[in-house]
């Protein structure tokens, strides 16, 4: 049995007040590294963390915290030099050797960098500092979670949607020979193109950001609609690995909530364990709950996992049900999992899996203002916030 390797849900994202930019906005710098020979703290994160020298004009300047995850601090940075906003995932070095996962740390990077789909963030930079890991995308204004936390259950169609860009997603992965084990909605950005419009009353505002849509919804009373014109992303691929088809895993790791039976039992398992993390994100996304809460470890979670399917409620629609039966099936063999499986599914019917086709349909959304609950104060997951961050916030000098 491989190492155990579990996830709760330990971040999210910051409050408009957390993402205010620090003033003088710090440097992300760290002290450039020109030793020969290369010292083992350095050669250990090569060839996929390369020893960058000082960038002059496309310095990075931190706008913000982001995110706090289990490996690393998302920061909201800004390319000086292309003037364009990036998300930089700043993992310890000290923090991947403790953990033993300096594999893992350049699996992460090596297949994200080797995504080119529409619906997968790819990644944009990866480097290494003294002290710290630093993996760069571009930046997203929100992901699945925070939305799902404000507006409680999807509709049907929403649902459609997003399961038809998420099924183009992970068969592009299996058919890459890659698992992801990470399925779950903090890891499924909105896309930095989308468009917010809400109406909070009768007039309607369209908006980039979603800290504007939640002071909308804060303001209205009753309920905003939202219609939302971006689609999404896909990514942390922290736990992903290359499995050719027909190999099977052992490692426990995942998110408690999303795991199949066959990986909290410490396998062997296979691409199939990505297909059930999927059913539980559409049943979750349809009941605006989670189907089964996380328990303390993966023993107890196993036992709690194996009647899932009876949480799928008789009032869905046939053939979403239908669909969440066959991905939430306890025999992986069983699982749904071919991309012609979900074309001829009564669920899909009329949807064009064409992804040019998918991203030209806007989603829409009803937040009722009284009931829809932000995800929890997010100040208070700072309070323990213990990322060195003096260490590569340099205050720039004045000029
Ligand atoms: N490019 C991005 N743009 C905006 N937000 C992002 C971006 N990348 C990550 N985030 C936010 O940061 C969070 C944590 O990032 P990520 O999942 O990569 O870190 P992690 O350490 O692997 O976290 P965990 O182990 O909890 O999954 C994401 O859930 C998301 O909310």
């Amino acid at each position: 049995m491989g190492a155990v390797s579990c996830r709760q849900r330990q971040h999210a994202r910051m409050t408009a007040s957390h993402k205010e930019p620090l003033e003088p906005a710090p440097l992300l710098v760290e002290k450039h590294l020109s030793e020969w020979p290369v010292p083992q703290f350095i050669n250990l994160f090569l060839p996929e963390f390369p020893v960058r020298a000082l960038r002059g004009q496309s310095q990075l300047k931190v706008l913000g915290l982001v995110a706090k995850g289990s490996f690393g601090t998302v920061l909201k940075v800004l390319d000086c030099g292309q003037n364009k906003v990036f998300a930089v995932k700043v993992v310890p070095k000290v923090k991947v050797l403790q953990r033993d996962i300096l594999k893992q740390c350049k699996e992460e990077v090596s297949i994200q960098r080797q995504m080119n789909h529409p619906f997968v963030h790819s990644l944009g930079d990866s480097w290494q500092g003294r002290r710290h890991l630093f993996i760069m995308c571009s930046y997203c204004n929100t992901d699945l979670y925070s939305l799902w936390s404000a507006v409680g259950c999807f509709a049907e169609a929403s649902i459609r949607l997003f399961a038809a860009e998420l099924v183009l997603v992970l068969c592009y992965l299996h058919d890459l020979g890659i698992i992801h084990r990470d399925v779950k909605m903090e890891n499924i950005l909105l896309d930095e193109r989308g468009k917010f419009v809400s109406f909070p009353g009768p007039t309607m505002r369209v908006t980039l950001t979603w800290e504007s849509v939640m002071a909308d919804k804060e303001q209205a009373s009753g309920a905003v609609a939202l219609l939302f014109t971006g689609h999404l992303k896909l990514t942390d691929f922290g736990l992903s690995r290359h499995l050719p088809q027909g190999a099977q895993a052992y490692t426990i790791c995942g998110t408690l909530q999303y795991m199949a039976p066959e990986v909290l039992s410490g396998g062997p398992y296979n691409h199939a364990a990505d297909w059930w993390s999927l059913g539980v994100l559409l049943l979750s996304l349809a009941i605006g709950k989670y189907p089964v809460a996380a328990e303390r470890d993966h023993v107890a979670m196993l036992a709690s996992v194996t009647h899932c399917d009876s949480e799928i409620p008789a009032s869905l629609n046939q053939g979403l049900s239908l669909l969440l039966h066959e991905l939430l099936s306890q025999n992986p063999l069983h699982r749904l999992r071919y991309l012609h499986h979900f074309q001829l599914h009564p669920f899909f019917r009329g949807v064009a899996f064409d992804p040019e086709l998918l991203q030209k349909q806007p989603v829409n959304f009803v937040m009722e203002t009284q009931a829809a609950q932000l995800s929890p104060p997010d100040s208070m997951l700072f309070k323990d916030f213990d990322c060195d961050l003096e260490s590569y916030l340099v205050h720039p000098s004045p000029a």
